[in-house]
């Protein structure tokens, strides 16, 4: 310790575990950093926050701020993909206290020669630690100094303590004694937008058959990119699309033993013709995949393959190495499970083996084969079954070649685990949305994700269901129900997707009574969908995804703010643009059976508006307009025309004509 240093610097944010891992940002954010700094004694302090993208070899210095008690911020703003890192220092700043006491002493009309004095020593001092000041600058100072020094009279002198030019020119060359500094580098890892602004939407390509007679090709996915783009999305997630096991091979409806011709679960990865690097064959060949990533492309759709690390028993790597598993007594291998359900088609990794390295190594290379390929985005089957250290050392490695690629993992667990997946460096993740139905349930769920630490590193994803999940809620829901959970998904979260045509056709039917899983699911058989039903969702659903794209607000979940409104069977809350240009109310009815009415309070003051303007909703979804006024007013829905309203507020502006508009 240095016993110079006097200042103390505390409680930085933003930070996770102390530093431990680092926050999380988008290309083009501004990162408002915070801490508390203070000393003994009345000094007065300045701060600075240093920053540095990591290649950079030199530090940048933004400097900090006085809030309020203690408190001092700075920002700056990440301009590249990767890693930055930040630090905070602070020191007494001796001009700065020196300049508000003399001038509480002349107002005192005391005597201040000795100050003036003081002032000349610590002009001396600044002209000596910035050799290469601008000349003009340093002749000043040494003019000012001069007088300080003189028998100039009182007038002549304070005349240069109150010109705003001495303490312009000081604060700009500051002499920097006794710095202290936390020894800490706080980390942000910087993503591209698509991370924390995507709309996915998963098929299983085995189904794609337009004439549902044979299996599903990429070509044939390549012909579907059109109803995808149609619908808005942007992430096209396919289930595994390696070869299937066949030994334990999983029949219709999860039974255990296949009829000959099932196709089995996609996620029972590995078979004669190879394992996590190789592609189906009934799929296509290596070219038609590259073809299909290349076509997507062109229509602004990302293919987002799903990585699950595990083997079925007919895996190469359990004969190649049988040390990546776990052996029973009897010398069998134990299949996966994830209490209660159990996957009787694959052995998991044992990430114990002495062979940890080696099984880390490969594991990472599916990862940068797949990569070579063009994949840019993969969805992670059952992360939390695989050891955190991996995920923490094998997503770092990628990230320094690629910090372009996109990570969601698929842990439906304990939240602290969730937490933890996503502090490893998982970009975005599955949540509990998908079973948050009150307006209790969803409002507490919410205001945990993005009003608590969890913010800073958890980037959720919202799905109102998947292959493995049909909600209860969908079970009993009509067409007002699924859009109450497509609305819920796609505008509290930024992040939203769907499993495809289950959803737009609204296919209910559970397993069994009691059961969340799909009546025939798709994950066992081959689908023949009917994408041209007439009771599809899928105009709805290009509405939703079109007003996402169109409005900025929605493209974020941290502005999310609930507002009361007093009808518990409804919902109502906001998101807007960080400068407020783009707002938008959201009100969803939570009853999909019942006309539901309710006043809601807007607080306009939150909003940049006064308490009593007037302003205009412009409801679009239906394209209706209302004139509000005032933070309380009336909203209605009826289900049975449409349960939500997306209100996009538009203000009203006032131009030097005297003539109102909203904008
Ligand atoms: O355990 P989760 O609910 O998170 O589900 C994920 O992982 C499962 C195991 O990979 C996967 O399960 C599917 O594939 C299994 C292996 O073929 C099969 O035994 C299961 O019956 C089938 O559901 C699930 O789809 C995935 O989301």
């Amino acid at each position: 310790m240095n016993g110079q240093q006097r200042v103390f610097i505390e409680n930085i944010q933003p930070q996770v575990n102390c530093g431990d891992f680092p926050v999380k940002r988008v290309i083009g954010d501004t990162i408002k950093v915070s801490a508390d700094i203070y000393c003994d004694s009345h000094d007065v302090l300045s701060a600075e926050v240093l920053h540095k993208f990591k290649v950079d070899k030199e530090w940048k210095a933004a400097e900090m701020e006085f809030v309020i008690n203690d408190k001092w911020k700075a920002e700056f703003t990440l301009d590249s993909i990767g890693s930055y890192f930040y630090t905070v220092r602070a020191w007494v700043d001796h001009f700065k206290s020196w300049h508000r006491d003399i001038l509480k002493k002349i107002d005192a009309q005391v005597d201040i020669d000795v100050d003036l004095q003081i002032g000349a020593n610590l002009i001396q001092e600044a002209l000596e630690e910035h050799e290469t000041m601008a000349e003009k600058e340093a002749a000043f100072l040494k003019k000012v100094q001069k007088e300080f020094n003189s028998d100039a009279v009182w007038e002549k002198k304070i005349g240069s303590v109150l010109d705003g030019k001495l303490y312009r020119t000081m604060v700009k060359y500051p002499v920097k004694q006794h710095v202290s500094q936390i020894e800490k580098n706080y980390e942000i890892t910087v993503d591209r937008k698509r991370a924390s602004f995507s709309s996915w939407y998963e098929v299983f390509p085995r189904s794609l058959n337009p004439y549902g007679e044979k299996h599903g090709t990429f070509k044939d996915v390549i012909d579907f990119l059109p109803y995808v783009s149609e619908l808005g999305f942007d992430v096209l997630y396919l289930p595994p699309v390696h070869p299937i096991g066949e030994t334990k091979r999983k029949g219709k409806n999860n039974s255990v033993t296949a009829q000959p011709g099932e196709p089995g679960s996609p996620w029972a990865i590995g078979g004669k013709e190879g394992g996590h690097k190789s592609i189906h064959p009934q799929l296509g060949i290596m070219d038609e995949f590259s073809e299909l990533i290349k076509k997507a492309e062109e229509k602004g759709i990302e293919i987002a393959m799903d990585i699950a690390f595990q083997c079925s028993p007919d895996h190469p790597w359990v004969k190649e190495h049988p040390e990546w598993f776990r052996h029973r007594p009897d010398g069998s291998l134990q299949y996966a499970e994830n209490p209660p359900k159990k996957y009787e088609d694959i052995y998991p990794l044992n990430f114990e083996s002495d062979d940890w390295k080696n099984l880390w190594e490969e594991l990472k290379s599916v990862f940068l084969f797949w990569i070579d390929k063009g994949v840019k985005i993969f969805r992670v089957d059952n992360p939390h079954t695989k050891s955190f250290n991996f995920w923490g050392w094998a997503i770092s490695e990628i990230k320094k070649e690629h910090p372009d690629v996109i990570f969601l993992a698929e842990a439906f667990t304990r939240p602290k685990v969730m937490y933890n997946l996503a502090k490893q460096g998982f970009t975005q993740s599955y949540t509990y949305f998908t079973w948050r139905n009150s307006k209790y349930e969803l409002e507490t769920y919410l205001n945990e994700l993005v009003n608590s630490k969890a913010r800073e590193f958890f980037r959720p994803n919202f799905w109102p269901n998947t292959p493995d999940i049909l909600p209860e809620f969908l079970q009993v829901a009509n067409r007002a129900g699924y859009i109450q959970r497509l609305t819920l998904a796609a505008t509290l979260s930024s992040n939203y997707g769907i499993y495809g045509p289950a959803f737009e056709l609204m296919e209910n039917e559970p397993a069994a009574p009691g059961k969340e899983e799909y009546l025939n699911s798709e994950k066992y058989e081959i689908k023949n969908w009917n994408f041209d039903d007439p009771k599809s969702l899928r105009k709805i659903i290009a509405r939703m995804n079109q007003i996402r794209h169109e409005n900025t607000a929605l493209q974020n979940t941290h502005s999310l703010k609930f507002h009361k409104i007093d009808n518990d069977a409804l919902v109502c809350y906001s998101k807007a643009s960080d400068d407020l240009s783009n707002i938008i109310l959201v009100v969803v009815t939570l009853d999909p059976h019942h006309t539901h009415s309710g006043w809601l309070h807007f607080p306009l003051k939150e909003f940049g508006m006064h308490e009593h303007d007037s302003y205009q909703v412009h409801d679009l979804i239906s394209g209706a307009h209302f004139l509000w006024s005032g933070e309380h007013n009336f909203v209605e829905l009826d289900p049975g025309v449409m349960p939500v309203h997306i209100f996009k507020v538009r203000k009203k502006v006032r131009t030097e004509r005297d003539f109102d508009y909203f904008m």
